[in-house]
């Protein structure tokens, strides 16, 4: 089957990036950007004015003509040359503010769209995603180096003209060393964009160990087991290889650009001595002199700024283009163009013959599943770790597709369905559920956000799942934050429940969506003492949770209820029946089951 994750995203062309970010841009800033437009036509023209004005004014000095006509404009151009780029500066920010908005906005929404977790284990993906963060919020940058070059191919015209009437070799010398100097910086950046694109997953790495040094999930173990010095050589390891690479590139850059500069200079001081010589002679004017001066500075520096923004380009575009790879990255799961309408469930869901394995790099954990939940029914899964439970629950969520077989609803292929109807009537509660830094309120909500501010129903799952008088005794009841690593709204301090009782809180997130058509329940009372574990399944059993019901649960005593049990092992199903029934059989089931009662007997003889 083919294997859509695996398949590299192409790099998207120039034109797919230009149309993409104009929407961007048009869409959260047309008007600033077009302000900034304006302005950047204003600072183009306006040193060419300021240069053609003081020529006249040197001129008309040396000939004893009139000067206010010229003075007062040249001075009204030293004005607007000193305002206009805090003006530009501003609009510049405030359109950068807007667009990197939309842009992160966009980009989540996208990477959302993803309908299974594919994408979120390719590591490719992850270096793209985290480019495309910095390439959203650099769009105001790549508009500042689009801009920077129209104001510089405007002023370059404009002066090249004004040099031409006074030499045509000085212009063609000032040209043709532009050459290269474009061929050396374009080299440069093409490095540069080469370095970007090799140190991003070292930035990544170095950004995962200092999340784990600086939050509190790992700071337990760290400190116990003095991991932490371990940790930050890690971190310092990545930081070391890519500021490494990076002095590399740069050490490069030093040596090409001090190259360009001298001859830049030598060609501007020449230019000079020549002008000076010629002025001597009579050959050119005071004023022509001036202008010249002005010329070459302003050619040399407008060449400067249109070679370096066009390799800035090249990596800014090479972040957009990030930006841009990810918006178009294609779903990790394929979705039917036409779905059929994902009904209520009737019949149940037929597992059928289910291969899976995570990639083809990895092993089978699936091979060959066969299992039906009918609906009215609660079905056991049990195997020992590894067997595969999580994943084929995985698989029911349609967070992977199974590498071959099918899975059915009704009779119909999840493939066949769109994904977000199917989800909606699927109810979980996952081995590793979130405890997300929020609010207890928000915790549960979690689960079906239309909940959010039905003080009434998320306080309902909450008593269900046993956690409501644990919530009301916090300090702001349901209102106080689960964490100790934000302060409310109102600047209340969190606090932090304790693992059983975060359990309890996700089994209340899971009843929040009690009555959906398939319930899954995936090692929900694991933490639990057996007291509590009794009375969580007792609460289960009563609340008829959905119309179809997957229960895993190591605790075998937690699955003797159940209509059906389900034996996985090494990704087959080796027994069903009931408890009854399989007990009779005398297989892995019996054998599970009786060790695992010896084991509760032994701790209930007196010693
Ligand atoms: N995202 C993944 N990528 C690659 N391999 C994975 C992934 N998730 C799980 N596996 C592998 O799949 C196999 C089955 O894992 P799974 O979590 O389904 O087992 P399980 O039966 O739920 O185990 P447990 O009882 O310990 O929860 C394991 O060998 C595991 O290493």
């Amino acid at each position: 089957m083919a294997d859509p994750a695996a398949a590299p995203a192409p790099s998207p062309s120039a034109g797919a990036v230009a149309a993409t970010l104009a929407r961007l841009i048009w869409r959260s800033a047309r008007v600033l950007v077009a302000g900034l437009f304006l302005i950047t036509v204003a600072e183009a023209v306006l040193p060419l004015v300021a240069a053609w004005l003081t020529k006249q004014l040197i001129d008309r000095l040396a000939g004893q003509g009139p000067v206010l006509g010229i003075a007062v404009p040249l001075a009204a151009a030293g004005v607007a040359t000193a305002c206009l780029p805090r003006i530009a500066l501003y609009l510049h920010n405030e359109a950068t503010r807007r667009i990197g908005a939309q842009a992160l906005d966009d980009l989540f929404a996208a990477s959302g769209r993803q309908v299974g977790l594919a994408r979120f284990e390719d590591p490719a993906f992850l270096d793209r995603l985290r480019l495309a963060r910095d390439g959203g919020n650099d769009v105001g940058r790549l508009l500042d180096t689009v801009f920077g070059l129209g104001r510089g191919a405007l002023t370059l015209i404009g002066f090249v003209a004004v040099l031409l009437t006074i030499s045509p070799v000085m212009t063609g010398l000032l040209l043709a060393a532009a050459v290269p100097m474009l061929c050396a910086e374009l080299a440069l950046s093409r490095r540069r964009a080469t370095t970007r694109m090799r140190i991003e997953p070292h930035h990544r790495r170095e950004f995962f160990f200092s999340q784990l040094l600086s939050g509190v999930q790992a700071a337990k173990e760290l400190r116990v087991f003095g991991s932490g010095d371990h940790l930050r050589s890690l971190m310092m390891r990545e930081r070391g290889k890519a500021n490494a690479a990076q002095r590399r590139a740069e050490r490069r850059e030093v040596w090409v650009q001090s190259g360009l500069s001298t001859a830049s200079a030598t060609l501007a001081g020449g230019a000079l001595v020549w002008a000076a010589v010629s002025a001597r002679d009579g050959r050119l004017t005071l004023g022509d002199v001036s202008i010249l001066v002005a010329a070459v500075a302003s050619v040399q520096s407008a060449l400067q700024g249109l070679v370096s923004s066009l390799a800035g380009l090249r990596e800014q575009g090479l972040m957009a283009g990030a930006f841009v790879a990810v918006m178009r990255t294609e779903p990790d799961l394929p979705v039917a163009a036409d779905p059929r309408p994902t009904t209520t469930l009737r019949r149940g869901i037929e597992i059928r013959d289910v291969w899976f394995r995570y990639s083809p790099a990895h092993p089978w954990v699936l091979r060959g599943v066969d299992l039906t939940i009918p609906a009215g029914t609660t079905v056991a899964l049990v195997g020992t770790n590894g067997s595969g439970k999580s994943t084929l629950v995985k698989l029911l969520c349609r967070l992977y597709d199974p590498t071959e077989g099918a899975i059915l609803w009704d009779g119909v292929d999840l493939r066949d369905l769109d994904p977000a109807e199917l989800r909606a009537r699927v109810g979980a509660v996952f081995q590793d559920f979130m405890a997300y830094d929020l609010s207890a309120s928000e915790n549960i909500a979690m689960g079906d956000v239309t909940a959010l501010g039905d003080d009434g129903r998320l306080h309902d799952a909450a008593r269900r799942a046993g956690v409501d008088g644990v919530l009301r005794a916090l300090p702001h009841g349901y209102d106080t934050m689960l964490t100790r690593m934000f302060v409310g709204e109102d600047g209340e301090e969190g606090t932090v429940l304790s693992g059983g009782q975060w359990q309890r809180l996700a089994l209340a997130r899971g009843l929040l969506r009690t009555g959906r058509d398939l319930m899954i329940l995936d090692e929900p009372s694991s933490g639990l003492d057996p007291e509590a574990e009794q009375e969580m399944h007792a609460a289960l059993r009563a609340a008829r949770l959905g119309r179809a019901n997957l229960l895993i649960s190591h605790r075998l005593s937690a699955v003797r209820d159940a209509d059906s049990i389900a034996v996985l092992e090494g990704g087959r199903i080796v027994e069903t029946g009931d408890h009854a029934g399989l007990l009779a059989s005398d297989g892995k089931y019996a054998g599970l089951f009786r060790s695992q009662a010896a084991g509760y007997q032994l701790d209930a003889e007196p010693v």
